[in-house]
This record gives structure tokens, C-alpha cells and sequence, in this order.
């Protein structure tokens, strides 16, 4: 985990955070900032999910959304590479950045930014394909129709995912043949094929046994070297053990962001006191 990053460390309050500065709104000291999230309201129909939101996601590290269920997570998650355009009555208005380019902006190329921010969620969702052909699939997309750099980048991302020496000798097998780990590792293979620089994680071991759990967390270790990773988790020892940075997200609004070990070990709101210790949620 990373030093203490946040340069205002507002004193403990039970206030909203709208009352004052947003609670994601400090600037991180020393990191590289990936995405910017700056005044993000969202709505389903009448109902508003995300309520002023204001955050920086910094590169190369892992953020953890955490919060009881129905606060928002997903949401925002989703918001990230616009997964929610899909969704018939929602809005919204604020600005989400990334490498410092409005992901709504006209010009958006909306393929081109699910590519660079790829999704990985609950429960695994392999094709029905062979191991091989699901890794190789977006380079497929893409035109890539040379033997030679598809073996290359299917080894290449299965390793990243930590699978290659449980498949190497299966690579054209169903991958409906994995176990459910296996298959959750193939889908985060295939999303890495295509070099994105940003994996969101939707809940991704909440479906899995504790030891395909702990290979998806010691994976997240290794692929942050490479990538930003947002995860949604309800497992809060998970979120502990794997982010670098944690936001607490209740009732839509970011209640505490801050580096991970502060956090969990001196939360600066009651709200998030409450709810890492159990008291609520
Ligand atoms: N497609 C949708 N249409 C309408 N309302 C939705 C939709 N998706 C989510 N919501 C609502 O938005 C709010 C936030 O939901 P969201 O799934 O983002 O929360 P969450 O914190 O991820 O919850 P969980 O931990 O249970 O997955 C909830 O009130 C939910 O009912």
C-alpha cells in the first residue's frame, strides 16, 4: 500500500460530504493521476445513484470502491468506460477524465475506450470457445490475422493472468472445460490481449472459492504494474489486502477516499468507522 497520499486530512465529522469539500476531491501527492472524476451526478429515471462525485483514480494503482449494497458502486464503476449509455433511462452530468480527455466529449470513440478500459465482472463470462480463440478474440476483432503475433499475445496475456501454465497444454479445448477461476483469470487474459489501460473489476472473486479468490487477488499484485484497476468489492478484507487506495461510497455520495491503510486503520468520518467495523451495512 502506499504512503499517506492525501495532502487535506479532514478531521473526523459525521457531517454528508456534501456539506463540505467533496470527499474525494483532494489531490494526491506524488501520483500519477489516471482519471479524474469532477462533479459526476447520475440518474435512473427520477432516482439519483451518484450524487456529486469527485475523485482521482491515480495510475498504475488499484482503487477499491466499498460501501453497502445499493450505494452506487457499480455504477460509478461502469461509468468509467460508459457501460451505462446501455442503460435506457439513465443521465447524467459531470465530467469523467481520463489521460485528461473527456470521456463524453463528441469526439469520444466509444469502442476505442472500452478497448483502453476494459471490464471484468462477477461471474466469469468466457465464449463459448476455445481457450485460444477466447484471448485471441479482440486481436481478431481488430484485423490481426497473423499465426505468429497471435500466439505471441495469446502466451503473453495468459501469462499476465496467471493461467498459461495451467492451460498451455489445453489451448484449444472449450474453455467452458476451466474451473470457475480459471475461467475468471481466461476473461481477464482476454481483457489484457487488447492492452487496455485500465481493467475495472466488478465484484470478480465474489463468485469464486477462497482459493481462486486468493489467485485473483495475487494476480491484482502483479497486473497493476501494467494497468490501473478499479474493483468493486463487498469483502472489505479484500479491499484491505489488494487497493492501494479505498473510497467508501454510501447512499451515492463518495462519504471518504483516502489511501487505503488510513482508511481502514483511521477513517476520518464516523460513517466509515461505522461501516468497516460492522456497525452498519
Ligand atoms: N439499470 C438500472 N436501472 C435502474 N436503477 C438502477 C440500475 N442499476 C442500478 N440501479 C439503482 O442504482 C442504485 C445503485 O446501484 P448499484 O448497482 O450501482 O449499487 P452497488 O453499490 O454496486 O450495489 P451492490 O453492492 O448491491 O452491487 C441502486 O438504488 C440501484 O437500484
Amino acid at each position: 500500500m502506499s504512503e499517506q497520499a492525501i495532502q487535506t486530512a479532514p478531521s473526523r465529522q459525521s457531517a454528508p460530504s456534501s456539506a463540505g469539500a467533496p470527499a474525494g476531491g483532494q489531490r494526491l501527492r506524488g501520483e500519477d493521476i489516471c482519471i479524474e472524476v469532477e462533479n459526476l451526478n447520475l440518474w435512473y429515471g427520477d432516482d439519483q445513484a451518484l450524487k456529486n462525485i469527485n475523485m482521482q483514480l491515480p495510475r498504475e494503482r488499484v482503487t477499491a470502491f466499498i460501501g453497502p449494497s445499493g450505494c452506487g458502486k457499480s455504477t460509478l464503476l461502469r461509468c468509467m468506460n460508459r457501460m451505462n449509455d446501455l442503460v435506457d433511462n439513465c443521465r447524467l452530468d459531470g465530467q469523467i477524465r481520463i489521460d485528461g480527455h473527456d470521456i463524453h466529449d463528441k469526439s469520444m470513440d466509444i469502442p476505442e475506450l472500452r478497448r483502453r478500459v476494459g471490464m471484468v465482472f462477477q461471474k466469469p463470462n468466457p465464449f463459448p470457445k476455445s481457450i485460444y480463440e477466447n484471448v485471441a478474440y479482440g486481436l481478431r476483432l481488430q484485423g490481426v490475422k497473423k499465426r505468429r503475433i497471435l500466439d505471441d499475445v495469446v502466451e503473453k496475456s495468459l501469462r499476465q493472468a496467471a493461467l498459461w501454465d495451467e492451460v498451455k497444454d489445453r489451448l484449444h479445448e472449450n474453455a467452458f472445460g476451466l474451473s470457475g477461476g480459471q475461467q475468471q483469470r481466461l476473461v481477464i487474459a482476454r481483457a489484457v490481449a487488447i492492452e487496455p489501460e485500465v481493467l475495472l473489476l466488478d465484484e470478480p472473486a465474489s463468485a469464486l472459492d477462497p482459493l481462486a479468490t486468493l489467485k485473483i487477488e495475487e494476480l491484482m499484485f502483479d497486473l497493476k504494474k501494467h494497468y490501473t484497476i478499479v474493483i468493486v468489492t463487498h469483502n472489505m478484507q479484500q479491499a484491505a489486502r489488494v487497493s492501494d487506495y479505498t473510497a467508501y461510497l454510501y447512499l451515492g455520495e463518495v462519504m471518504e477516499f483516502n489511501d487505503t491503510d488510513t482508511l481502514f486503520t483511521n477513517p476520518s468520518r464516523k460513517e466509515t468507522e461505522d461501516y468497516i467495523t460492522g456497525r452498519h451495512g
